[in-house]
């Protein structure tokens, strides 16, 4: 084994899924060639991320890098199954194959590496037993399974004592969750309503019984004796046995805190109360009459996460509007299964996350596991077939770079949209929120990772059609999902909402744009660029035209000399990091492309993410 066929193999592995990695090939030195890394004239390192990679990983290959140590094919579109002679390449100590398209079991070759310390292989179709062979990794201190299609139960991985990051949330797996990992935070289980036991809630026939419902059952009346940790009914009930407390007009929020210690404080409240009578306690005998009103109660006094939006004052009167929908369940959307129902989310305790141009966004936390973002529209006034139509549009919209939408919920007066919630806020937090101490200055690296995410993001709604537009990028849209990632939300949501708010993005809007119903994907682009600047100065947008206070960024960039950008445009938290000073410029330049005055001087979403990829690879794989 040497360089010679480090070198064969890794040509072998581009004609099977890299044809577009250009320089690669026998002219210049394997070790020069782009992701990959080399120690004592060996190949240690592979980081091909967001490569567009596609197909099946040749057998035979891999395995003979025997000196690789690190494998990141995360965002890629690799298909099939994980080759056995990857069991060959035992100085690996860190595999991600994160948001790829893998199926088959957890190849069994992962088992026989004895150095590894971080396997990710979450968002990918992974079937098959959650296997006890882990227990072989015993360096693993990061193991990332979520959103596969594992089953069974999760075997006990007590000889894993460096395990610190886990998630396996989103698989089929049931039973109880075993000893080693009940000290694990209950969001790495979320969505299986089959696990249970600490830190979910008990098991049947444990001291204190959670009913864990069957995905698809009738919903059933709010259970009497709910837990301290379940939602507070408003009027002071607990839940059971005090439904006739809940009628009687206007339902008011309740505030729970509980502090523990002097850092948490835990509200909880109703989500949705609703009227007597409404949800009948036995659907058997009492049939439902007319249809439950949706009253979302709004937390108070909670510490928000973003100091953008006030705290919401507690509802003193639920809407007035009495849903007279002829369905009352939720319609699941994409290739969601149906996990919770109407139910849930009515019993579920919540949180303000936001009020936006569209309505107001709760968290909700349902008992039954599930973590979701429920966005409760306003001003959503098409018709119901419309509204059902574009619904199921956006929930076909799959992509690792999306919020997928999980479900709807259609009356006349109310229109509930259920997202995944995404747990690591906006990308406007993160540059706006508090910078005081304890703030973690934020690399070009993430920065330059999150651009290239909502950048793919944003490419794959225009592949999905020459109209197809997202129409309200901004720096609230961009939910983070890891260091150096973040998902688009929001899309379609231009289109759902039919009433047009002046307002709407206007710091991030082209100058052609006059009537916000008409959207294009060159206007955004042009909300993107302003994005890319806002990333880049740690600045916010402002919009001239309506007097705000800060700076209209492509104004004040365009105007700027490149001699001075360093100096004067981007932000001192990156200039102190005296790195990447070439990147920034080129990502720069290309947020000046992006914000053209006009339409067609600006690069297609296709050619913006290429540009990015560029950018991110040549930081990321320093
Ligand atoms: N799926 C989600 N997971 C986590 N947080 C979310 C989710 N969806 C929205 N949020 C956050 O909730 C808050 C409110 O979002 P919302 O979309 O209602 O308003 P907005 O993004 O500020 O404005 P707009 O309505 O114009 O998009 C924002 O801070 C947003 O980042």
């Amino acid at each position: 084994d040497d360089i010679n066929s480090d070198q064969a193999a890794l040509l072998a592995f581009r004609s099977a899924v890299a044809p577009r990695l250009n320089d690669w090939n026998s002219s210049n030195s394997t070790c020069s060639w782009k992701g990959i890394r080399c120690s004592s004239n060996r190949v240690t390192e592979i980081r091909l991320p967001a490569s567009g990679l596609y197909g099946q990983l040749p057998s035979g290959v891999l395995g003979n890098l025997t000196a690789l140590q690190v494998l990141s094919l995360r965002h890629n579109f690799l298909t099939g199954t994980i080759p056995s002679d990857l069991a060959r390449c035992t100085q690996l100590t860190m595999i991600n194959l994160d948001s790829n398209s893998f199926t088959g079991d957890i190849p069994s070759a992962i088992f026989s590496l004895p150095l590894l310390t971080s396997l990710t292989l979450s968002n990918n179709n992974f079937s098959g037993p959650f296997s006890a062979d882990f227990n072989n990794l015993t360096q693993l201190n990061t193991l990332y399974l979520q959103h596969n299609q594992l089953s069974g139960e999760i075997p006990d991985l007590k000889n894993l004592t460096n395990l610190n990051k886990f998630n396996v949330s989103y698989n089929n797996l049931n039973g109880s969750v075993p000893a080693s990992l009940r000290n694990m935070p209950a969001d790495s289980f979320a969505g299986m309503l089959q696990l249970c036991g600490q830190p979910l809630t008990p098991c049947a026939g444990a001291p204190s019984p959670a009913p864990t419902p069957a995905p698809g059952t009738a919903p059933s009346a709010p259970t009497p004796g709910i837990t301290p940790s379940a939602p507070v009914n408003p009027n002071g009930g607990g839940g059971g046995g005090s439904s006739s407390k809940l009628s009687g007009g206007a339902i008011a929020g309740i505030a729970v805190g509980s502090v523990v210690g002097a850092l948490m404080i835990l509200v909880l409240l109703v989500f949705f109360c609703r009227k007597r009578n409404a949800w009948p306690k036995d659907p058997a005998t009492k049939p439902m009459v007319g249809a439950p009103a949706i009253r979302p109660g709004e937390m108070a006094g909670l510490p928000k996460r973003s100091s953008a939006y006030p705290v919401g004052a507690p509802v003193s009167s639920a809407p007035s509007s009495v849903a007279r929908s002829s369905s009352k369940k939720l319609s699941f959307v994409g290739n969601v299964s149906r996990v919770y129902d109407l139910e849930d989310l009515l019993r579920a305790s919540a949180e303000v996350l936001g009020k936006g141009t569209f309505g107001t966004t709760y968290k909700a936390i349902l008992e039954t596991g599930p973590v979701v973002a429920v966005k409760r529209l306003k001003d959503a006034n098409l018709p119901e077939r419309e509204f059902r139509d574009k619904a199921s549009e956006i929930g076909a919209m799959q992509n690792p770079y999306l919020v997928p939408l999980q479900a709807y919920y259609y009356s006349r007066d109310e229109k509930l949209l259920v997202y995944e919630y995404v747990p690591m806020g906006s990308l406007s937090s993160l540059l706006h929120g508090s910078r005081g101490s304890g703030h973690m200055p934020l690399s070009f690296e993430a920065r330059a990772g999150i651009a290239l995410s909502a950048a793919r993001g944003i490419e794959y709604i225009h592949s999905t059609g020459p109209r197809a537009s997202h129409g309200n990028i901004k720096s609230s849209n961009v939910l983070l999902s890891g260091l150096n990632e973040a998902r688009i939300a929001d899309q379609g949501l231009a289109q759902l909402v039919t009433t047009p708010s002046l307002n709407r993005s206007a710091r991030y809007r082209a100058p052609e744009v006059t009537d916000v119903r008409k959207i294009s994907q060159k206007a955004d682009v042009y909300s993107f660029g302003v994005l890319l600047m806002e990333l880049l100065t740690g600045k916010t947008p402002s919009n001239a035209v309506n007097n705000e206070e800060g700076v209209d960024l492509p104004k004040w960039i365009h105007s700027v000399p490149r001699d001075d950008w360093q100096t004067e445009v981007f932000d001192l938290e990156l200039v102190k990091q005296q790195t990447a000073e070439q990147e920034m410029v080129l990502l720069l330049q290309l947020a000046i492309d992006c914000t053209a005055q006009h339409p067609d001087s600006r690069p297609t979403m296709f050619e913006v993410a290429s540009r990015i990829d560029e950018i991110f690879l040549s930081v990321s794989g320093r």
